[in-house]
């Protein structure tokens, strides 16, 4: 049987135990092995992926496979390095072990334009305890591997053009990181990001707003990848008190156009907001604020571990 590209195995079923023998093992194949079950399961890697060591799937697998069990996508947002890197590490596994399906993870940044106070303020802390993209790579490579969900690494431009484009995407694909979210670069200046995202298999995420015109936000959703972030309301990030009603009409007008998965963002804090905004048919919802909040005013990591685990159980609990 021929699967992908060099792979020949075959399997040989003996009363409840299945051999596997893989003629090409290291071509970039992954074989699970059920031995009660006589179950062969055979993932398939591209060469990029094959690097990779965790079992995490990409952003938009992970939406195929929430839809077809009608459920709504888990994104919680959290800045690395506050308050230090190693809690940031265990904030992951926190998130990750409470049901995220996917998380987002900003790199803190010295003029966060679209960040209201308190993303900006975690950034601030995070920067001045020396927190750079290389310090969060290397915590990355340790922690990637032990989750079950993916990583969409958030940054503004700066460090990826100081870095080189090139050299960014591969050092990040390096990490296991399956998806990008770069808010300051206009679609028209997507092109060379998304040319090497593609190379590296990373899928980069592209934002559309209420003030997006119709067939600006068409183009947008046809160039996005992993999924559509549809920002809620005008201004900057933020916990608010409710959700535009807005936001309704928006996820329609956006699943007329396309039929990727949209997560909505900005303003979501509450166990309500989730559970209204799934109601409207989003795909995924991204509370960002309020969980940075708990983390970064806790009198201690371990307290805001634990004020982390319980806020992520409950917006959890509020989603289909
Ligand atoms: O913080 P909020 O209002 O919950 O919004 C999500 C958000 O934090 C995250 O996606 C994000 C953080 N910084 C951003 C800048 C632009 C767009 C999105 C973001």
């Amino acid at each position: 049987m021929l699967i992908g590209r060099q792979l020949i195995f075959m399997a040989i079923s003996l009363k409840s135990t299945c051999f596997l023998q893989l003629k090409k093992p290291e071509a970039g194949f992954q074989v699970c092995f059920f031995p009660k079950k006589a179950v062969i399961s055979v993932k398939t890697y591209s060469p990029v992926a094959a690097i990779r060591t965790m079992e995490a799937v990409g952003l938009s697998e992970t939406f195929t496979r929430l839809r077809k069990q009608e459920k709504v996508a888990f994104i919680p947002y959290i800045t690395a390095g506050d308050p230090d890197l190693s809690t940031t590490a265990e904030a992951l596994k926190v998130l990750d072990s409470c049901g995220s399906d996917i998380i987002e993870l900003g790199v803190p940044y010295s003029d966060p334009l679209a960040d209201g106070p308190v993303i900006q303020a975690a950034a601030t802390r995070s920067l001045a305890k020396g927190t750079n993209l290389n310090a969060i790579i290397s915590m990355l490579k340790e922690v990637v591997p032990q989750l079950s969900c993916p990583i969409a690494l958030f940054t503004y431009y700066n460090p990826i053009l100081r870095r080189g484009t090139e050299r960014f995407m591969t050092t990040i694909r390096d990490t296991g990181v399956h998806g990008l979210v770069v808010p300051d670069v206009p679609l028209e200046e997507t092109e060379t990001l998304r040319t090497e995202a593609k190379k590296n298999g990373i899928e980069l995420v592209l934002l559309t707003t209420p003030t997006t015109p119709a067939d600006r936000m068409k183009a947008i959703v046809d160039a996005a990848e992993g999924f559509v972030y549809l920002v809620s309301s005008v201004g900057v990030t933020g916990a608010r008190a409710s959700v535009s009603n807005n936001v309704q009409a928006l996820l329609q007008e956006i699943k007329e156009a396309t039929s990727k998965p949209v997560a909505v963002g900005f303003g979501i804090s509450k166990p309500e907001h989730v559970k209204q905004v799934a109601g409207w048919g989003a795909d995924g919802v991204i509370v960002g604020s309020a969980m940075v909040k708990l983390l970064g005013e806790a009198k201690s990591p371990e307290e805001g571990l634990k004020e982390l685990e319980n806020f992520t159980r409950s917006l959890k609990a509020a989603l289909p």
